[in-house]
């Protein structure tokens, strides 16, 4: 067996440093692919793609001609209807490559705290609240259904935009990084099949968008108190001040880039006790 630099002399014999370039270009592309859906519902399509595209090329290398005739049709239609599906996703991608670099996505330590400290206060008082944190999946469009703002994250801040009878209470804050950036928003309800068919809109509005996005949905619950995160479409258990504190700094701010949300698990934090996070809640509402 020829030593390795040989082999890879021998493979790329021929190469100019321009197929390098390109090979190397392709591949951050698909890298970059790859860290937008990730998190995402995207996620589980593009592995469905995989799946067709491998039962695809066997028929081809097979030779078994109507199978691959029939996958090759439905594969053309499918693009199309790719593009319709995930045009929320694909405009989100659009609007990331666009956005300018050097923006304020940073966040701190001190708006952490301010953000949890919030949440505690609006949650003894039991005001509901519902707040998204950005990652990579831009929010704009969501922030677009609110008033623009821009303002540091701060604890009396984000209080008094949840007081009762304030004129932005109603609908979600967006975050980026240590910057309020929307408030009165409209995020997609989750439809309430299912699991979460008990909870009221503003969970199901913290579910709905943590389904489309990747964002950290925090929200305080008016009836109960609760402080929740919802993220990759589920709802994760109570938490008490420090518990939320630890899932926020593993979840968004342990470094300023935000470079975190690459570690982020597929599912929101298990029940304290090991339960799953569906099923293992009481009724949110009366109507269950
Ligand atoms: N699509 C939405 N996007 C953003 N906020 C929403 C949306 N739908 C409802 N809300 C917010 O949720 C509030 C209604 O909450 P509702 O009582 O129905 O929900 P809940 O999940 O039971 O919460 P809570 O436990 O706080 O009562 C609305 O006043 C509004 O502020």
């Amino acid at each position: 067996m020829p030593p390795p630099v040989s082999l890879l002399s021998t493979l790329l014999n021929g190469w100019e440093a321009r197929d390098v370039l390109d090979v190397l270009l392709v591949a951050f592309l698909i890298y970059q692919g790859y860290l937008l859906v990730v998190g995402t519902r995207a996620v589980n399509v593009l592995r469905g793609i995989l799946v067709f595209a491998g039962v695809w090329a066997a028929a081809e290398v097979m030779n078994l001609t109507t199978l691959s005739y029939l996958l090759g049709r439905v594969g053309t239609v499918g693009l199309f209807a790719l593009v319709v599906l995930f045009q929320p996703e694909l405009r989100a991608a659009l609007e990331r490559v666009g956005r300018p670099r050097g923006r304020d996505l940073g966040a701190s330590g001190a708006a952490l705290q301010d953000l949890a400290r919030a949440m505690e206060r609006l949650a003894e008082r039991k005001t509901g609240a519902l707040i998204a944190i950005e990652r990579r999946t831009p929010l704009g469009e969501y922030a677009a259904t609110g008033v623009s703002l821009d303002a540091r994250v701060s604890a009396p801040f984000l209080e008094a935009l949840f007081a009762r009878n304030a004129p932005l209470h109603d609908g979600g804050v967006i975050l980026q990084g240590s910057r309020v950036v929307a408030a009165g928003c409209l995020f997609p309800l989750q439809p309430g099949d299912g699991t979460y068919r008990r909870y009221g809109t503003r969970h199901r509005a913290a579910i709905g968008l943590s389904e489309l996005t990747d964002a950290v949905v925090l929200v305080v619950s008016e009836e109960r108190g609760s402080m929740r995160i919802a993220l990759a479409g589920r709802l994760g258990p109570d938490l008490n001040g420090s518990e939320l504190r630890e899932q926020l700094r593993s979840l968004v701010y342990d470094h300023a880039d935000l470079q975190p949300a690459r570690r982020v698990p597929a599912s929101p934090p298990a029940e304290p006790e090991g339960r799953p996070v569906a099923g293992a809640e009481p009724p949110e509402r009366g109507s269950a």
